[in-house]
């Protein structure tokens, strides 16, 4: 019979786990949906995945093929809807060709084609007939998309597009699927007719033969090669690619932002130009959902190992202390398991936004876009950050054994830390929150009303000149309090940094010069949002006995371990005093101690199959020491007693030192 080395634990949670987890999953439906699908990937051996940093590359991306082919061919005979099939390919756990096929060609097709070519392409993606990537980045620019050097020529003679790679650093460098399996491609470029430039638009690029898969003429393709991490991220194929005066049809161009006539002339139609970046938006939004999934796995396996791992502490001949009693354990993994639980109201919040922003630009209202490029570039940002650096700190909350692969945490490190760079730089992002959020402050005068995200910045004459009403520690748990601390912070710093930046005569050159502190700001004002939503979703009826109060303590847990962080901000702008700030400190001791008994139950929520989880030391049972044990054993290395090798290299050496001593 298995034995439960958790039960104790589960046994002290003081809330409904089972309702815990629909919030969790955000509604009983997803509950139901992700519960079914992460058992069929975990029953079926084809997706099996602890082999992974035994391959070597070519293997490694062939397993990676065969996976996604069987994954699709499930889909197809379970007849699995886009909701089931999403949560298929994502419990597969396999960086694939096919998330950039459905998380960026599809979008950017159905984002910036018009009707026209959305009803050409849309229907031969959906059916896998063609296989697409996102080639925007060049070995010389990624962030500076302005900076493409790739060219599409109208040529009016025959209706084409040239497409050019001019320079060696106009080489198209890290599209995902691209290297080795992609078909075709939204491929970025500098738009030129009648000699005249019009900046970077996307087209629709065939690359390869659908007949025998071979680059087409005029095409150089290929992998960028190994990426950081051994199997991790390498099942991904990046790829390299020229074009030599490829031609295209022009009808190729994606033509919702802009046309180009049969004449070679360029139309603008009535949506903003920006739209041509609207698949970034869209996938930014996804990676902040994403963020919750990365740093609550790192957090389940952290929390249950503590729980199991015992040092030091025994009264005569009894049990050891578990790690997870330690207070500087509680202090440095309890802000994660709130990150993770933060991170998935605002990624949940953040696809209210994403719809509705859709269905606004749909009507052809604009007027949110600005807001909705800053809150997707900043929480992505944000999340993406403090996740990389939970899922390392993980790592060393376990210990030794957390440096083991069948820890789960090294692999899922490797996997995630590119999120930091990928879809835009963490720190070129916050940039652009920061210059939202100085034109916001610049505009306050001038009667335009701050909305949205920036909406507190309305109330500046009050928020420069608020004092922190904190007496005792519990007032620490007051939501308004929290929030205006949070307010008047994010004001405070945004404003400063106005005042300074209006000492520059030259706005860019300021701004250059003071970025480090603008990012700061866009920080602080991330972190509000994060903190109001979370504040916003306690507002609501969340059933289920204890849930709502535990979301409580996680949401208090995350907001005063920020100001703890930051305590430096909330201090020089004069938002809380010394004393208040040492009151917060007692309140957050005081939680983890709430939080404790039920910290097991609350990674249980996440309802992760080991499957999934693949950690020994995040196993469901708790069974860690027998298991990695025999873990050990598996290793290639221990195939044989004596390793391929030691005749040749080590037994030579002993030999001349015992013939040394003999001498
Ligand atoms: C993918 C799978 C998903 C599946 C789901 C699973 C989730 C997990 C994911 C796992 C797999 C992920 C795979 C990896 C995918 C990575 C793909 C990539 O990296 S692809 C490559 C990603 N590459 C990058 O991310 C590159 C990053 N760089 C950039 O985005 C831009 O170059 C820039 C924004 C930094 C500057 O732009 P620039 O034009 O030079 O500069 P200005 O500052 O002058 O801005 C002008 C005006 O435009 C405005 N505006 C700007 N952006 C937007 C927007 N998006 N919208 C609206 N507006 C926007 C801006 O506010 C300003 O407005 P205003 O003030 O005039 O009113
Ligand atoms: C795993 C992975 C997958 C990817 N997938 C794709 C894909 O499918 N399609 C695609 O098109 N691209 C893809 N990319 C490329 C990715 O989007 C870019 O790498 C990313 O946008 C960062 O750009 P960069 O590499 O030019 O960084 P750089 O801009 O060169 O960054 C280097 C450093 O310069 C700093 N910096 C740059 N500009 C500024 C500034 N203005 N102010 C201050 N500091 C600055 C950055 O903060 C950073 O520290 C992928 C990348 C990775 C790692």
């Amino acid at each position: 019979m298995e034995v439960d080395h958790l039960a104790d634990e589960r046994s002290k949670a003081q809330f409904d786990v089972e309702e815990m987890k629909i919030v969790w999953a955000g509604s009983r439906h997803a509950f139901q949906v992700s519960d079914r699908i992460a058992r069929l990937v975990a029953s079926d051996p084809a997706f099996q995945k602890d082999h992974r940093a035994r391959l070597g590359r070519k293997e490694l991306f062939k397993n990676t093929l065969r996976k996604a082919a069987y994954a699709w061919k499930r889909i197809n005979e379970l007849r699995l809807t886009e909701e089931e099939a999403s949560r298929l390919r994502f419990f597969v756990d396999e960086p694939a060709f096919t998330d950039l096929h459905w998380g960026m060609f599809v979008p950017a097709i159905k984002g910036q084609g018009t009707e026209e070519q959305q009803q050409k392409w849309l229907p031969l993606a959906h059916k896998m007939q063609i296989i697409g990537c996102y080639a925007q980045t060049e070995l010389g620019h990624g962030s500076n998309v302005q900076g493409l050097e790739t060219t599409a020529t109208f040529d009016p003679q025959t209706d084409e597009f040239i497409i050019h790679s001019p320079t060696l650093t106009s080489s198209k460098w890290w599209p995902g699927g691209l290297g080795k399996v992609a078909t075709h491609g939204v491929i970025y470029a500098r738009l030129l007719t009648n000699g005249q430039e019009h900046g970077v638009h996307g087209f629709i690029v065939q690359i390869r033969s659908l007949d025998d898969h071979l680059p087409l003429p005029g095409i150089t393709v290929g992998d960028i090669g190994i990426k950081f991490g051994s199997g991790a991220y390498n099942t991904m194929d990046n790829g390299v690619l020229r074009f030599d005066q490829v031609r295209i049809p022009r009808n190729q161009m994606l033509m919702r932002v802009s046309q180009v006539t049969r004449e070679g002339k360029v139309v603008q139609s009535d949506v903003p130009r920006q739209l041509v970046y609207g698949t970034m938006v869209f996938v930014r939004k996804t990676i902040v959902g994403d963020a919750s999934n990365a740093l609550s796995r790192a957090v389940c396996i952290a929390t249950r190992y503590s729980a199991v791992r015992r040092q030091f502490g025994s009264q005569k001949g009894g049990l050891e202390t578990q790690v997870i009693d330690y207070k500087t354990q509680q202090n440095r993994l309890f802000p994660l398991l709130a990150s993770a639980y933060a991170f998935r109201v605002v990624g949940e919040w953040m696809e209210w936004l994403y719809t509705d922003v859709t269905q606004r630009l749909k009507a052809n209202d604009f007027s949110t876009l600005p807001e909705v490029h800053a809150c997707t570039a900043g929480l992505k940002s944000l999340t993406t950050s403090a996740t990389a650096d939970g899922i390392e700190e993980c790592r060393k909350l376990c210990g030794g054994h957390g440096y083991l692969h069948s820890s789960g945490l090294p692999e899922l490190f490797a996997v995630y830390v590119p999120a930091c760079t990928y879809e835009g730089d963490n720190i070129v992002l916050l940039l652009q929150v920061a210059r939202f959020l100085m034109k916001t402050v610049s505009q306050l005068g001038s009667g335009k009303k701050a909305v949205g995200t920036t909406a507190y910045m309305g109330r500046v004459e009050q928020l420069m000149q608020c004092r922190c009403d904190v007496q005792n520690a519990e007032d620490w748990l007051k939501p308004s309090i929290v929030m205006e601390a949070f307010e008047a912070r994010a004001t405070r710093m945004s404003v400063a940094c106005a005042r300074n930046l209006s000492k520059f005569g030259n706005q860019e050159e300021g701004f250059l010069e003071l970025s480090a502190d603008l990012v700061e700001v866009a920080v602080a004002h991330c972190q509000l949002i994060v903190v109001s939503k979370f504040i916003e979703k306690l507002q609501q009826d969340i059933p289920g006995k204890g849930v709502k109060n535990q979301l409580e303590n996680l949401c208090s847990v995350y907001a005063l371990n920020i100001l703890h962080k930051h305590l430096g901000d909330f201090l020089s702008t004069g938002c809380i005093t010394p004393m208040q700030a040492s009151l917060a400190n007692d309140q957050l001791r005081s939680l983890y101690s709430q939080v404790r008994p039920n910290a097991v139950a609350l990674v249980d929520a996440f309802n992760y199959t080991d499957h999934f989880l693949s950690s020994i030391l995040g196993r469901y049972d708790g069974n860690v020491y027998p298991k990695l044990y025999e873990d050990a054993w598996k290793d290639p290395l221990n195939d044989s007693i004596v390793p391929d090798g030691f005749h040749e290299y080590v037994q030579p050496i002993l030999k001349q030192q015992l013939r040394n001593a003999k001498l």
